[in-house]
């Protein structure tokens, strides 16, 4: 199906310790989690909250692993700070990744996001932008676009539940309203799915802006516990919303044809946060590995 060359494959570290809840998997070293990464057939990650930041040391032991840096988050703050805060946090980021050999800049703005909020049901209180807060966020990743370019990067946009950019319509205002070489999307199917949208529409909608790819299934028990008791986006991914490819509801058999058939190049990463001390993440990441393989043949 793919091109072997044009195509590579990643896991996050965030099934090992979760960044948003640093509790969840914080006895698990950065050693374990990297190594096990490599031992269930992945030759990428994204960066979590343990990895060294010393780049000669982060590259030593990734490179002992058969490991590259596909990308890492960043959060951005166009809609709810001055730019210059953003701009700043934005070029340590960007030079990080530069040198580790990334070349796109994973950015979701987090201006206004319940993501973060514990207790905030994630469908009664989505943020919704104001259009001031549209035209400074469509702006401000032009700018952060520009920033990128000038090390030869890229910012793929992170569409993302409980942020400004959740919906098929909010996606659609932000494709529109950027100019496709400053801003690219980043496609996660979990988030897509979680939220009820169409993802294989999303996909077919905005395949040429599409530089980065998140893998993450969705289990269908849980969104209907999210929906009828309120829950927020952390209780919704410490209950499991979010597993690997090939445990939840999500087919990926047509997502990854359709991305074959338009010659998709770049990372797939498969990023299924769930409580490690439930979901071994070593036993999901073989498992989502295997499934990845039936699949699409990477
Ligand atoms: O890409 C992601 C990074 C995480 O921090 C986030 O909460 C997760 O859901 C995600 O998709
Ligand atoms: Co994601």
């Amino acid at each position: 199906m793919f091109k072997t060359n044009q195509v590579k494959l990643a896991i996050a570290p965030i099934g090992w310790t979760n960044d948003d809840m640093p509790e969840l998997g914080g006895e698990v070293t950065f050693e374990q989690c990297i190594s096990e990464m490599a031992l269930s057939g992945f030759t990428g990650s994204e960066v979590g909250n343990k990895y060294p930041r010393d780049t000669k040391v982060l590259k030593k032991a990734l490179s002992l692993r058969g490991l590259e840096i596909a990308s890492a988050w960043f959060s951005s703050f166009l809609t709810s700070k001055p730019f210059e805060e953003t701009a700043g946090a934005f070029k340590e980021h960007r030079d990080f990744l530069f040198e580790m050999g990334a070349k796109v800049i994973v950015v979701s703005e987090q201006g206004n996001s319940i993501q973060g909020q514990m207790e905030t049901s994630l469908f009664d209180h989505k943020p919704v932008f104001t259009e001031n807060e549209w035209t400074l966020l469509l702006e401000g990743l032009h700018h952060l676009g520009d920033l990128a370019a000038e090390k030869g990067m890229k910012i793929v946009y992170h569409h993302h539940m409980g942020t400004g950019i959740q919906t098929t319509e909010e996606i659609a205002r932000l494709m529109t309203g950027t100019d496709p070489e400053k801003v690219s999307l980043l496609y996660d199917t979990g988030h897509l799915v979680f939220s009820g949208e169409d993802h294989l529409a999303v996909l077919s909608t905005y395949m040429d802006r599409i530089h980065h790819v998140h893998l993450k299934d969705v289990r269908a028990d849980i969104v209907k516990k999210v929906r009828e008791e309120k829950l927020s986006f952390l209780q919704a991914v410490k209950a499991g919303v979010f597993t690997v490819p090939g445990d939840g509801l999500i087919d990926f058999k047509p997502v990854f044809e359709a991305l074959s058939a338009a010659e998709y190049k770049g990372w797939f990463v498969v990023e299924a946060e769930q409580d490690p001390a439930v979901a071994n993440p070593f036993e999901y990441a073989v498992k989502a590995r295997q499934y990845i393989r039936e699949m699409s043949g990477i």
